[in-house]
């Protein structure tokens, strides 16, 4: 399959790269990216091919669209749309695909998908959404894309795209800063940095790793964690008493309403 990215930043280079790392012939990936400091690095990092404009677009199977949110509109208007009939396939948060329809002149084959940047070490979850007319091949090849780097999973309505976003498209900036206080913590109580680091990170995958094994929840794990009258129980009381639980509800709440947000405010034609 031969891909085509429009935008080369951080979530094309985690997609590229877990790509290229499973295998996937880095001749069959090329790049559009504005800036050639960004193109030299694409090519030196991964070996795609990289520019300002892609070649050939009509010789993609797929088109990868992977600018901002706020670039899309103008990205779109400026691609050849009548020539194109391949499937688009959009990780841009909050934008809509009628929008993105709309933009290339009524594309019918249009998917979104919400990556997220685990992808670079295969490791990816990605929530997938089609327009009506996306045939049922081009589902599939937009469901092989994302499990080229990771995991992927079908939603039934475009706004759960937004739910996705807010969870395990950001979740992973919730999980490195989790990591980052852990690790100021861990120095502060007398450990090395390096030490710190090491105990933190594997207690991060460890836990993980635990928990996809496991078919008890992970209150049940918690649990087993939690001796009575011992550390634990002091420590999730101040996480409690720090209101971190409903916080970090909160803050999905607010990532969901600003891919929403996003959605409106890009998404029209003004
Ligand atoms: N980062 C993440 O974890 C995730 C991001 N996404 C989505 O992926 C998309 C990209 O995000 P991210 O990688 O973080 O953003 P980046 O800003 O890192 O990447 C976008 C890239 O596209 C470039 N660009 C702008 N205009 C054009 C153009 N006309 N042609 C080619 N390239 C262009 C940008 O250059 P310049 O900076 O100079 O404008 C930039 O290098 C967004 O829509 C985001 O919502 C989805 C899931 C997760
Ligand atoms: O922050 C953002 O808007 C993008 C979408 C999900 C992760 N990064």
């Amino acid at each position: 399959m031969k891909l085509a990215f429009i935008g080369g930043g951080n979530m094309a280079a985690a997609l590229i790269g877990g790509m290229v790392k499973q295998g996937i012939a880095a001749r069959d990936i090329e790049v559009a990216e504005i800036s050639p400091e960004r193109c030299a690095w694409l090519k030196q990092q991964f070996g795609v091919t990289a520019g300002e404009r892609i070649a050939d677009l009509k010789a993609a199977d797929v088109i990868v669209l992977a600018v901002k949110p706020q670039q899309m509109r103008e990205v779109l208007r400026g691609l050849p749309a009548p020539r194109l009939t391949q499937l688009m396939l959009s990780i841009a948060a909050g934008i809509r695909a009628k929008d993105i329809s709309r933009w290339l002149g009524g594309h019918p084959a249009v998917v979104r998908a919400m990556p997220n940047t685990p992808s670079l070490v295969g490791a990816g979850i990605a929530g997938l959404y089609a327009l009506p007319d996306v045939t049922r091949a081009q589902r599939a090849a937009a469901q092989q894309v994302m499990e080229a780097v990771g995991t992927a999973v079908w939603v039934d309505t475009e706004a759960q795209i937004d739910a996705v976003t807010a969870i395990s498209g950001s979740g992973p900036a919730y999980v490195f800063y989790f990591i980052e206080a852990l690790e100021e913590a861990a120095v502060e109580l007398g450990l090395n940095p390096l030490a710190a680091r090491r105990l933190v990170l594997h207690t991060f995958n460890g836990a993980a790793r635990l928990a996809m094994s496991e078919t008890v929840s992970p209150a049940e794990l918690r649990a087993r964690v939690t001796s009575k009258g011992g550390t634990t129980e002091q420590g999730l009381l101040a996480l409690d008493q720090g209101a971190v639980r409903q916080a970090i509800v909160r803050a999905a709440q607010a990532a969901a309403a600003r891919a929403h947000e996003m959605g409106e405010l890009f998404g029209q034609d003004q």
